[in-house]
């Protein structure tokens, strides 16, 4: 199949019935429940540009493998060439979404891509882990997938090792081994898309103590395998709200979930880590992390451009543009938008190449990225809340501008300055509160924050890390050049 349509998107759904539970009710017609409705139309346009002749040969190319057309994210990148036609990928269909939707299949496609061509990690400890995920990166690839991923034992005791949990299976663990695969139990979070995707898989974040063997586990399973449960979250939006008043809400939400296993059976062949605490601890930062962290930074990039017009726009829209105030926090959000792209561009240039023959765009600056980011975008939306201001929450609704009895009182008093129409300045205002206000929004500062992990760890392993490859050379010859100074001194 290769490349799919967004028309073979839905179809893959309708034909799978996972057990599904939003607000109290088991969802059994996904591609009709109205909060998942529009969310799978934005991901089947995505399919479509697969196909659409200005979009298809920067974002697809031929498999070497199977001589088919793919995704570039199956494209293991062997050049600052490949590197590129990636982002194009990247960036494309982040444009499509405002950088709104970082669960798009891009993401765990390259992950599962990396994973694969960095197969060596699994042969160190089994060889038919190796043989596993290569093999599943092919099954992901020649189907087109969609995965959805959980990573993160649930919120229980923070303070405790897995194994010391209350239950020995609240987080996801391993019952036995049977000769079909492995039993497994518990629970994982966070899911994002998970009720809409085809595939989920699991890898382990790093922090396993011994005794937490049994939770080393990394597999992929179909999202309706029986024993697995998807508890989502309370939606954003209800998919009944009008897109006039929620506009970026009522198309964009990714719903998040836990995800409960119930004695699921893993097959062998699906089996990519387990039993293995080096392999659980090392798996993440080994293998898939370097491309989907490239794929976060252009993504992230969209995201951040968009709020920043956003709120130039909102500033121009009632005239406070030229207030200093005002101008000096456009001014930092635009300068952050550049820090970031500045980043991009320094990761892409000074790629190298790994041990298996990948281009891998800088990780430092990557990682740089990714400390930046969750204080850049919560700083723009807080830009945005503080220039809108009370405007932010009066905007009337779309029933309110039609009313015959109204419509005059709103084209007089919520017009903008000079040449800015009230329905103009109405629309722009429900565009920003939706990413700035709305539930949909706060969570779109929440996923900025924690989508690939807690920021405070993460940064201390990026010092961690950074250390362990410094030479501080610099402190070294200025000691040096006051020994020699002090000497001469003396002498
Ligand atoms: C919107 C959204 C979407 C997401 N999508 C996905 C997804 O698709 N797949 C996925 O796997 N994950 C996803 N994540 C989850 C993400 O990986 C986690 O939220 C993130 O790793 C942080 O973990 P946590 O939420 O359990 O916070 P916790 O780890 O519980 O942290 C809570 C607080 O305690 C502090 N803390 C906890 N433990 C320590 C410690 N050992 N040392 C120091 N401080 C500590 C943290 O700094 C933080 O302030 C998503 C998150 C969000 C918000």
């Amino acid at each position: 199949m290769a490349i799919r349509t967004g028309q073979d998107y839905i179809n893959g759904l309708k034909t799978r019935q996972p057990e599904v539970w939003l607000e109290g009710r088991r969802i059994t017609d996904l591609v009709n429940e109205p909060n998942f409705k529009q969310p799978i139309q934005e991901i089947a346009k995505l399919y479509d540009m697969q196909h659409d002749p200005n979009y298809k040969d920067k974002i697809t190319g031929i498999c070497e493998d199977t001589g088919e057309r793919v995704s570039n994210a199956f494209i293991v990148p062997k050049s600052y060439e490949d590197l590129m036609k990636r982002r194009a990928l990247y960036e494309t269909w982040a444009e499509a979404t405002f950088g709104l939707m970082g669960r798009s299949p891009d993401f765990l496609n390259v992950t599962v891509t990396s994973m694969a061509s960095n197969a060596k990690f699994f042969e160190r400890y089994n060889q038919s882990w190796a043989e596993n995920i290569v093999n599943y990166y092919k099954h992901v690839r020649d189907n087109d997938l969609f995965l959805t991923h959980a990573l993160i034992n649930p919120q229980n005791d923070r303070s405790k090792a897995a194994h010391e949990q209350k239950d020995k299976f609240t987080h996801l663990g391993a019952v036995e081994e049977t000769s079909e695969g492995i039993i497994v139990r518990g629970a994982k979070m966070l899911a994002t898309f998970a009720p809409i995707a085809d595939e989920v898989i699991i890898y382990p974040f790093p922090g396993f103590k011994p005794g937490d063997e049994r939770y080393t586990l990394s597999f992929a399973v179909p999202i309706d395998t029986p024993g697995l449960r998807i508890v989502c979250r309370e939606p954003a939006q209800n998919g009944k709200r009008p897109v006039f008043d929620h506009p970026l809400a009522s198309r964009f939400e990714e719903m998040d979930a836990v995800l409960i296993f119930n004695d699921v059976l893993v097959p062998w062949n699906r089996v990519f880590v387990h039993n293995n605490l080096e392999a659980g601890n090392t798996v993440y930062a080994q293998t898939g992390l370097s491309q989907n962290t490239h794929q976060n930074g252009v993504r992230g990039l969209t995201k951040l451009r968009f709020a920043q017009q956003v709120a130039s726009r909102v500033a121009d829209s009632i005239g406070v543009d030229g207030f200093l105030n005002v101008q000096t926090q456009l001014g930092e959000l635009v300068q952050s938008v550049e820090t970031i792209r500045a980043l991009l561009r320094t990761a892409e240039n000074e790629y190298s190449i790994n041990e298996n023959g990948e281009a891998v765009p800088s990780f430092t600056s990557l990682e740089t990225i990714r400390g930046i980011l969750p204080k850049a975008y919560p700083r723009a939306i807080e830009i945005i809340q503080t220039i809108g201001a009370g405007g932010l929450l009066l905007s009337p609704t779309g029933c309110d501008l039609e009313h015959p009895e109204l419509s005059g009182d709103i084209a007089k008093y919520y017009g903008g300055r000079e040449g800015v129409e009230a329905y103009d300045r109405v629309r722009l205002f429900k565009l920003a509160w939706d990413l700035s206000g709305e539930a949909f929004g706060q969570r779109l500062v929440q996923y900025e924050r924690y989508y690939s992990g807690d920021p405070v760890r993460k940064l201390g392993m990026f010092y961690s890390n950074y250390k362990k490859k410094a030479s501080f050379t610099m402190v070294d010859r200025a000691l040096e050049q006051n020994e020699t100074e002090k000497n001469v001194s003396m002498n």
